[in-house]
């Protein structure tokens, strides 16, 4: 029986002689395929027609990039966003003519050249691009005994001044690095798509078999015990896990050296480029372009539950009670999320059991969005000046991101404002970001959702101003003199904040290794043991990070493109080697 298009009843223009897709082989396949099949049905055993061909719940930079994908290859997708803009904790937002982005202003993925610049990739897919600032230190740590480092964009200029301060481990400083060139050529060199895809697997071994076996060497490898081959220096090694520890919020041990290949590396090679007019722009464009090739978003839609029927997923239910149906659902809500609360406890897989076992929540952060006087950063004229007589530190406060610790034992301190201190000031790198004369500090320190329970509003008033007071005088005293007096916006952001605007369990900044594990072997890709569902975003391979989940995005387009037909599948050998991996994952123990 052929149904006729609903999309073209709910936008009639797409289906005109007029529209670009109507000559291209992707609308063909639509007509012919995906309409008739675009069927579901209900409990009731009903044909319902479907709304989408994929419903995307979230609009985080792991689902817009499945959702484009998926879109420019001739799929009917819908996304769901709760919020009232797209990109989650890359969102950004206004306030008082400062735009502050709400998550972290560190941005990987926005190289020229390779196949690892997975976010300039995604926006020229769909015909998209953004200016970036490149920043030429990706980081500046001022850690304790005075251990004062900066990563250069310049790799040879970057261990030049590692081994500066640790002359005896030049050789180990080395040696660890080109282990984390390894992993980064070799996945550099090839096309990043599902590893759940065997035509793919199969192209890349032939392209690049020596890279494949690299990578696959690397797989169940942690950083520390790399590091630990090369370095014996106790205060490097704490180096290395402070290194890991900005962005896979665990120390070395508990980093894949999968993600440190590309982290380590990368910020050497693409380097760390910042989007002009802020990281919320990346979403924006991403979202804006769904209708370009016929798909959409809708806001103000929070998905209460997947609707499954027969055991497969097949719509689902909106917190206004609305039910949309459509054969594949992506999840880009965290695992937490997706099988705590979107889908009935009775219905969960006990596959997702073993992942819990396995994966924890990370603590939350709490964070402070300031608007500051230009004047807290010297001019680098006066700056110079007062370095000659001896007024000044070589600190370098005018680079974007700083990390600052006083002691070791802090470092993943997540309570009482004492543990590591994130700094971004972005208005370095697009001064249009602020009012003119002014900058904004972003500053986060980790945090539990437990210490912010069950007070009084005046209570959770109070400790937001106390904390946020000790963050800024630790950031004063150390290396912005006079900072607190020139503060003139301030917004503070708690555990409790990221939860009810991000969606996200507890707030947690994402999923990290219960204990040690065997590098990112356990952690699942796209598919889920619900058919027809599949996650994407940071509780999938490979985990946090605008750039990994930009690849979980890709990723899972790809996947689920082979599924509903739209690119060549080997269906049995494909399902084979998903029960091989699912099975493995499960058994793999550390
Ligand atoms: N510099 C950086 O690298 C950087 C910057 C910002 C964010 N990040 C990373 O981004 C990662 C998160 O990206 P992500 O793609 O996993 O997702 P995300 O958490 O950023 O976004 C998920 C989106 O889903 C929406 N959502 C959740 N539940 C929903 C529901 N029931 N109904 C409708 N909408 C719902 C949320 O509102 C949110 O917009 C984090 O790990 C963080 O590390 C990195
Ligand atoms: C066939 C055979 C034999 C074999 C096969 C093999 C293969 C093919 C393999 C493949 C693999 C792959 C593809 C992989 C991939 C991977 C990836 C992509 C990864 C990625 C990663 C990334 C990352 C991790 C990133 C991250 C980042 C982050 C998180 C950031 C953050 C930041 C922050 C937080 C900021 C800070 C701030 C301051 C300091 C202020």
């Amino acid at each position: 029986m052929f149904i006729p298009c609903i999309w073209s009843t709910q936008t009639p223009a797409f289906c005109t002689p007029t529209c670009p897709r109507q000559q291209a082989k992707a609308h063909k396949l639509h007509l012919n395929r995906v309409c008739m099949q675009a069927t579901a049905k209900s409990q009731s055993g009903k044909e319902q027609q479907a709304d989408a061909d994929v419903i995307v719940i979230g609009s985080g930079i792991g689902g817009l990039v499945t959702a484009t994908q998926l879109a420019r290859k001739g799929a009917r997708v819908l996304v769901l966003e709760q919020y009232i803009i797209p990109g989650g904790s890359a969102g950004a937002f206004s306030r008082d003519g400062y735009v502050f982005d709400v998550g972290a202003s560190m941005i990987f993925g926005f190289g020229t050249e390779g196949s690892t610049n997975l976010l300039t990739r995604a926006l020229a897919d769909v015909n998209r691009s953004i200016e970036t600032f490149p920043d030429p230190v990706q980081i500046n740590y001022h850690l304790p005994n005075a251990l004062q480092l900066r990563v250069h964009k310049d790799y040879e200029k970057y261990v030049q001044e590692l081994s500066a301060r640790f002359p005896h481990e030049e050789k180990g400083i080395r040696r660890f690095y080109k282990e984390c060139w390894n992993v980064f050529n070799s996945l550099n060199a090839m096309e990043l798509l599902s590893l759940e895809e065997p035509r793919y697997l199969w192209n890349v071994f032939l392209e690049n078999p020596i890279g494949c076996l690299q990578l696959l060497r690397y797989f169940p490898q942690n950083v520390g015990d790399v590091a630990r081959k090369h370095i014996e220096d106790k205060e490097l090694l704490h180096y290395i896990d402070i290194d890991c520890y900005l962005w896979s919020v665990v120390k070395g041990d508990r980093t894949p050296m999968i993600n440190a290949g590309m982290v380590f590396c990368d910020r050497h090679y693409g380097g760390i480029n910042y989007p002009k007019g802020g990281v919320g722009k990346i979403a924006e464009e991403l979202a804006a372009s769904l209708a370009d090739f016929g798909s959409q978003i809708q806001y103000k839609k929070r998905v209460r539950e997947i609707v499954l029927d027969n055991g497969k997923a097949a719509g689902v239910l909106l917190a206004d009670g609305t039910e949309l149906r459509a054969p594949v659902i992506v999840s880009n809500a965290t695992r937490w999320n997706t099988f705590g609360s979107l889908i009935k406890p009775e219905q969960v897989p006990a596959s997702e059991q073993k992942w819990r076992e396995r994966y924890e929540k990370s603590p939350s952060f709490l964070s402070l969005h300031l608007g500051v006087d230009a004047s807290v950063i010297p001019s680098s004229a006066r700056h110079q000046q007062e370095q000659r007589q001896g007024h000044a530190p070589q600190e370098h406060v005018e680079d974007c991101h700083h990390i600052v610790l006083e002691d070791w034992a802090h470092m993943e301190d997540a309570s009482d404002a004492t543990g590591t201190l994130f700094l971004s000031i972005p208005t370095l790198l697009d001064p249009t970001l602020a009012p003119p004369g002014k900058h904004i500090f972003h500053m986060f320190t980790p945090s539990n959702i437990e210490d912010w329970e069950g007070l009084s509003p005046s209570e959770y008033e109070a400790k937001k101003t106390r904390l946020a007071d000790r963050l800024i005088a630790r950031l004063e005293r150390a290396h912005f003199p006079g900072l607190a007096s020139k503060v003139e916006l301030k917004i503070v952001g708690t555990p409790r904040t990221h939860r009810r605007f991000l969606g996200r369990s507890d707030g947690s900044y994402g999923p990290v290794p219960a204990h040690k594990l065997w590098g990112l072997v356990s952690m699942p890709f796209n598919r889920t043991d619900i058919e027809g569902l599949y996650c994407v975003g940071d509780s999938a391979f490979p985990g946090q990070g605008l750039n990994a989940v930009a690849f979980s995005g890709y990723a899972c387009a790809h996947r689920v493109a082979c599924d509903l037909g739209l690119v060549g599948k080997m269906p049995v050998i494909g399902d084979a080697l998903a029960n091989l991996l699912s099975k493995t994952r499960l058994k793999i123990e550390r």
